[in-house]
């Protein structure tokens, strides 16, 4: 039965945003139940309920009080919080914090056959599109006036069905609209996954376990997005190994068993080392070069 103190999060039952979202709170330490329950999975070791739900559903349970947190496109959360903007609702919600997943743009696309110079060139066109809300305010601010035509799916065959001139549609590496046919010629929106939170009293027991929640994806995201690097470098040219590695902390220098003229350094970098660094650090005289992922992090 529904329990006040555990708390609710909503996120996307199946579709791109799902598989991130769960290895989010596993990574967390959360051990979920997946197979139990369809709509509702209950987490072991936290008093933590996780809702599988339409992505566009996610905003509103959060602004209506439904839910306590939850994880969605910023893409979704602006267009439901303009909906509900242009229908005087209510709409408050906290953002807790931006999330490493789910990193796609929202952009007006045309035929590849269509010329385009400009966005004037899309004044009074028909746009397909499930975010007319967001595509109302962007052209709205750029005074092109447009026809709007609503889909909740399949917007990038629009044109080629007679339906739209152009569309505006969700694009991370492109190939969709290669595939039909259509070119990305204005961004309209960036967006990441986020985690939101509701407004309104959350009781002291809540609180706690999202304030510990959120130390926790911090420290993921922060884990997953550094590495840590161990190499050995001649002990002269230790200055100029040290500037080659951009992002990385003041490192550890360790002495070497019968090397003198060499050292172990070990550090944290919140940047990736590419290949050309390491042969520049090879070239300096550097050896045994390691770049290893980080589990987990806290500071
Ligand atoms: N190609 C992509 N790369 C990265 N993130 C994406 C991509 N496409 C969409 N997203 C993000 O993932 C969210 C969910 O996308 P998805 O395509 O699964 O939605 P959907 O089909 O509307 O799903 P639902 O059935 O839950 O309504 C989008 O709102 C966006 O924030
Ligand atoms: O630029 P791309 O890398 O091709 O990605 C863009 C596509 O990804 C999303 O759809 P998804 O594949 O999630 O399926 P859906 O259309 O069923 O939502 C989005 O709606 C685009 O169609
Ligand atoms: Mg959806």
């Amino acid at each position: 039965m529904f329990d006040n103190n555990r708390v609710r999060i909503a996120m996307q039952k199946t579709g791109r945003l799902s598989s991130d979202s769960i290895k989010l709170l596993t990574c967390c330490g959360i051990k979920i139940n997946l197979k139990q329950q369809k709509l509702i999975a209950f987490a072991e070791n936290m008093p933590i309920d996780v809702m599988l739900v339409r992505d566009d559903d996610i905003p509103g349970l959060v602004m209506d009080g439904v839910v306590d947190l939850g994880i969605v496109g910023e893409n979704v959360l602006e267009e439901e919080l303009l909906k509900r903007i242009s229908q005087k609702s209510e709409y408050s919600y906290i953002t807790l914090r931006r999330l490493d997943f789910g990193i796609c743009r929202l952009s007006l696309a045309i035929p590849v056959s269509t010329i385009y110079s400009d966005i004037t060139c899309l004044k009074n066109i028909r746009i397909a599109t499930s975010y007319p809300h967001l595509l109302k305010k962007y052209l709205d601010e750029k005074k092109i006036r447009f026809k709007s035509c609503m889909l909740n799916g399949s917007v990038e065959v629009a044109p080629r069905a007679g339906l739209a001139d152009a569309i505006c549609d969700l694009v991370s590496t492109g190939a969709t609209l290669e595939a039909n046919g259509l070119r990305e010629v204005q961004v309209v929106y960036r967006s990441h996954a986020c985690l939101i939170c509701r407004t309104g009293d959350i009781n002291h027991i809540k609180k706690e376990v999202i304030n510990k929640l959120m130390t926790r994806i911090k420290g993921v995201i922060k884990a997953r997005e550094s590495k840590y690097i161990m190499l050995h470098a001649p002990v002269n040219k230790l200055e100029e190994v040290i500037s080659l590695l951009r992002g990385a902390e003041r490192p550890t220098i360790l002495k070497l068993a019968g090397d003198d003229k060499r050292v172990a350094m070990h550090m944290v970098s919140s940047e990736t080392l590419f290949w050309e660094t390491m042969e520049k650090l090879k070239s300096l005289g550097a050896s045994s070069i390691l770049v290893l992922p980080i589990e987990k992090m806290m500071e």
